[in-house]
This record gives structure tokens, sequence and C-alpha cells, in this order.
């Protein structure tokens, strides 16, 4: 797998591994906090909401139990005198109070005093309802029968002048000295204003509608003070229930927080594209320091394959692992191509005599020709032979003769001083001296040098036939490269070098032979 592609899919994979991460913790524990939260909000707005109503309740109730535990109310159940009618039961009580309704009932539920006054149409009104010996159903709405003796009622009711709320308490001697002597109720109207006081006391979204007889078998739940099991919701209805258990009010109520988010909504979707953003830069960025330099490098050393020729990488990028590989395969580059020279070196000397040996000489040869051919210049030749070497070997033992061959080798060495020109071990004995942009004078001037040189040398031969040392015959060629062929130029500068020498060799040995010269062959002239 190219690192290209493996950086792709870890980016890809940590993107999913991060989402599935991000969204596990939104499923899991994120959106369960806050839909706990939101819970906990609605419960409170129905509290609340209940809060209020009981408030506005509690109003009533005091005002009620006020005016029924009151001397004067007392004794106005004992004798009906028409001076508290006069004084306290007049219009003007009603609007000062915001009732709708006053009722004295005695202890037999035998209405004792009965008024119906709307205070803000300021009209009578009769509720056939609020006679209790016709309506037993409603006797209720007063506290005899409380079991908890606190002498006090509250709540709703249903009538023919709509639904209604309601408050009664026991009337009663203001130090409570005497006994009960029947029961004040008053009423007041459900009027719209009422549910405007609670939506602002609530600080909630409110709609009130009374409940028609075809609704009431509906099932809604009553208003209490909590969400009663139920789920978040942006809106729910409940009820207000009058003293029969019957409905009379549905409220819808409209909470301000109510959105459990979505597990994937927009800011999950937003945190997914940052997410795969930053996903992609790290596999670009990957791919910019580390697979493009570490492509460049390979592609290096492909070309450097190809060519055979191995080049020195330069360091890219800051990393300093990639730095540190750079380095050490440019010290790497460096060692080879050095173990390559000395290779190259040596597979070019002679490994007996340590001049150069044939595989150099060819090469050379054949660039001194092109250069040759191409500057229009001449290329001498000198072939050298030892005389007499087999007797020799045969005398002085094969060790003897690899001595003189090496002794005789670096004598022809010393005679060569340009760089252009090369004396190399042509092959067992035989030697070959190559004079690059040379001439006549110059070949017969080094032949004589070597002669002089193998001379010096004084290598006793007692097997030879024409000296009491080591003796070499030699034979020269010298060739204008004008107008030839290299190849053929080659051969031919060879093949007269060889027939020279040959011709050195048949006429007595020691002796050099010019192939350019008139005279086929020249004496040694030390001879
Ligand atoms: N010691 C040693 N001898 C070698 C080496 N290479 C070739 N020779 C010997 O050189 C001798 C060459 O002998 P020949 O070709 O008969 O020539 P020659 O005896 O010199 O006779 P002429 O050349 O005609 O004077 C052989 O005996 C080879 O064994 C070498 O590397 N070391």
């Amino acid at each position: 797998m190219s690192l290209q592609r493996f950086s792709y899919l870890a980016a890809l994979f940590l993107f999913c591994l991060v989402s599935v991460m991000l969204l596990s913790y939104r499923y899991f524990f994120s959106l369960p906090a806050i839909e706990t939260f939101i819970t906990a909000y609605q419960n409170r707005e129905l509290s609340t909401l209940k809060l209020a109503l009981d408030k506005e309740m509690s109003f009533l109730s005091i005002i009620n139990h006020d005016y029924a535990v009151w001397n004067d109310s007392y004794t106005f159940m004992q004798n009906s005198n028409e001076d508290f009618i006069i004084d306290n039961l007049q219009d003007d009580t009603f609007r000062s109070l915001k009732i709708d309704g006053i009722y004295f009932y005695d202890l037999n539920y035998q209405s004792h005093f009965a008024k119906g006054y709307d205070y803000k149409t300021r009209t009578s009104f009769k509720i056939p309802e609020l006679d209790l010996i016709s309506n037993p159903s409603n006797q209720n709405i007063l506290p005899y029968r409380k079991k908890d003796h606190s002498g006090h009622v509250s709540g709703f009711i249903t009538t023919s002048e709509g639904p209604m709320m309601f408050s009664s308490s026991m009337v009663r001697y203001s130090n409570q000295s005497d006994k009960d002597v029947g029961a004040l109720l008053f009423i007041r109207k459900l009027r719209p204003n009422l549910f405007v006081t609670l939506a602002e006391l609530s600080q909630l979204k409110l709609t009130a509608s009374f409940i028609s007889n075809a609704n009431r078998n509906k099932h809604y739940l009553a208003l209490k003070g909590s969400l009663q099991g139920e789920k978040v919701a942006k809106q729910r209805e409940r009820i207000l229930l009058d003293h029969m258990g019957k409905p009379i009010v549905l409220l819808t109520i409209e909470h301000n927080f109510s959105g459990v988010p979505k597990l994937i909504n927009r800011d999950a979707l937003l945190t997914l594209a940052l997410l795969g953003l930053v996903c992609f830069s790290i596999s670009l960025f990957v791919r910019y320091y580390l697979v493009e330099p570490a492509s460049r490098g390979v592609r290096a050393i492909n070309e450097m394959l190809l060519a055979n020729k191995l080049v020195k990488l330069t360091a890219q990028r800051k990393f300093t692992e990639i730095k540190q590989l750079v380095n050490d395969f440019n010290l790497l580059v460096d060692k080879i191509n050095q173990q390559k020279r000395m290779l190259e070196k040596l597979s070019l000397v002679d490994a007996l005599t340590g001049i150069s040996n044939r595989r150099a000489f060819d090469t050379t040869f054949e660039l001194a020709c092109q250069n040759a051919a191409r500057s229009q210049s001449k290329v001498g030749l000198i072939l050298c032979d030892i005389d007499y070497f087999k007797p020799y070997n045969d005398f002085y033992g094969h060790q003897k003769g690899d001595e003189t061959l090496t002794a005789v080798a670096q004598g022809l060495a010393v005679t060569i001083t340009r760089s252009t020109d090369l004396a190399a071990r042509y092959g067992g004995e035989e030697f070959v001296v190559l004079l690059s942009h040379s001439s006549e004078d110059e070949i017969i001037l080094i032949a004589e040098k070597i002669q002089i040189a193998i001379k010096t040398l004084a290598i006793v031969h007692q097997k030879s036939a024409v000296a009491d040392h080591v003796t070499l015959s030699m034979g020269t060629a010298l060739l204008n490269f004008n107008n030839k062929k290299t190849g053929q130029c080659k051969k031919h500068l060879l093949k007269q070098a060889d027939e020279a020498l040959y011709k050195a060799k048949k006429a007595g040995r020691n002796q050099v032979c010019h192939s350019f010269l008139a005279t086929d062959v020249k004496i040694d002239s030390a001879e």
C-alpha cells in the first residue's frame, strides 16, 4: 500500500472514529442532559402556573373568610336585619371586592341571602344552580361536610351564567365563641383577564377556552404542578375541574423551552464538516511533507538505477528523520562511488606489473583514435616483446620471471611522461606503448629511451642468444587518422606494429623495427 493511500485511509478512519465518538457522546450524554434540563424547566413552568391560579383563588378565599368570620355577618344570620344589607351588600361591595355573587345559607342549605351581580357589566343575574335545596349535588360547595373542619371550601362551579370561581366559609363569631350559624359563599366569574394575569405571572403563553358539554368526556389532564410522566413538548393541554370533577376550562400552554436538539442537527453537521476539514488537512499535510519527498526520492533513485549512476539527493523539508535519511543515503553514495572508482582503477591495472592492463589500453587507444580523427593528428604504437623469455622462465623459474616482467614494465612506464600517452601490458611478456598526437621522430626517440631503460635494468639472462641481459624487440607504427574510419585505422595500426615486431624478431631480436621507415629494421645501436 502506498503511503499516500495509507494517509487517506488513516484520515478517513480518524474522521469515522471521531464522528462516532462525538455522536455517541451526544446521544448518550449530551442530549439526555438537555432533555432532563428542559423537563425540569417545563415542570417549573407548570408549577408556577398552578401557584398563580392558587394565588387568585386565595384572594377570593381571604375576603370571603373576612366577611364570614365577622360579628355583623353572624348577627345578620341570626336576625336578618336590613341595615346589614344596606350597609354591606350593595353593588359597590361587589365592585370593590371584585366578586359577582354573595350568598348566605343557613345550616340546612336554605338561602338566607342571595345576590348575583356582574361587577364588570353592573347587571344583576340569578343562578338557579345556587338554590341548593333544588340542586343538592351542589351542596358540597359549602363547607358543612368538610372532614378537615377547616370551615372553608373553594373551587369552580358550572352555572347557567358560565363557569365561576367560588369560595365559601362558615359564618361564625369573630372570637369563635359561639356555634356556626351558616355559610357565606362568594362567586367570581371566570373572565379572560384572569387567564391573562395567570399567563403574566407564570411567564407562559396561555390560551383558555370553556369546555362544552360535548367535549366533557374527552380525556384531559387536570392542571397540577408537574408534567405527570409526559415527555418534553412545545405545547400541552390542561383542564380546570369544577367541584363535581367535571372539566370546565381547557388551558393550552405553550412552553418557553421545548426543543431537545436532534442527534444530527445543524451544529452537529457543522462540527462533522470541520472535523472532515481537519482530517483532509492532515492528509494533505502528510502528502506535502512526507509522501512528496519520499516519492521524489524514489523517482531520483529509479533514475539513478536506469542511468547506472549514483548521485546525491538533496535534503527536503524540515523533518530531522528525512534529513538524516537523505544524509545517510548521500554518505552511502559517496562510499559506493569511491569503491566504484577504486574498482574501475583496479580493473584497468595489471595485477602483476602494476602498469595499465590490456583493458585500459583498449579504452585509451579508442579515445586516442577518436581524438586523432577529430584533430587529424597521428597516433603511434610501440609493441615490445621480451626476447627468449621462455628459456628465461625455464632457467630462472616462474617467480623470477614474474619479477623480471614487473621490472621491465616499470622501466617502460618511466619512459612515458605525457598524460595522453600510455604504457600497458599487452599480454604475457608483451607490452605496448601508445603515443597520442605523435610523430615519427617522437616514436624513434621513445623507442630508444625504452632500449636504454631496459639495458639500464641489466637483468642477467644467461639463456639469451643475443645478449647477457634481458632485451626487448620492438615494432612501431604511426598513422594519420585523416579521412579514415577509426575502427579500420586501429586495426591497421596494430597490424603494422605487429608486423614490425615480427620483423624485429625475425631479424635477430634486441632491436626496433619502424614500419614507417624505408629501412625495415634498425638494429639496436647499443649492440
Ligand atoms: N613468469 C611468467 N612467465 C610468463 C608470463 N606470461 C607469459 N610467460 C611466459 O613467457 C614465455 C613466452 O615464450 P615465447 O612466446 O615462446 O617467446 P620467447 O621464449 O620469449 O621467444 P621469442 O619471443 O621468440 O624471443 C612463455 O614461456 C610463457 O610461459 C607471466 O605472467 N609470468
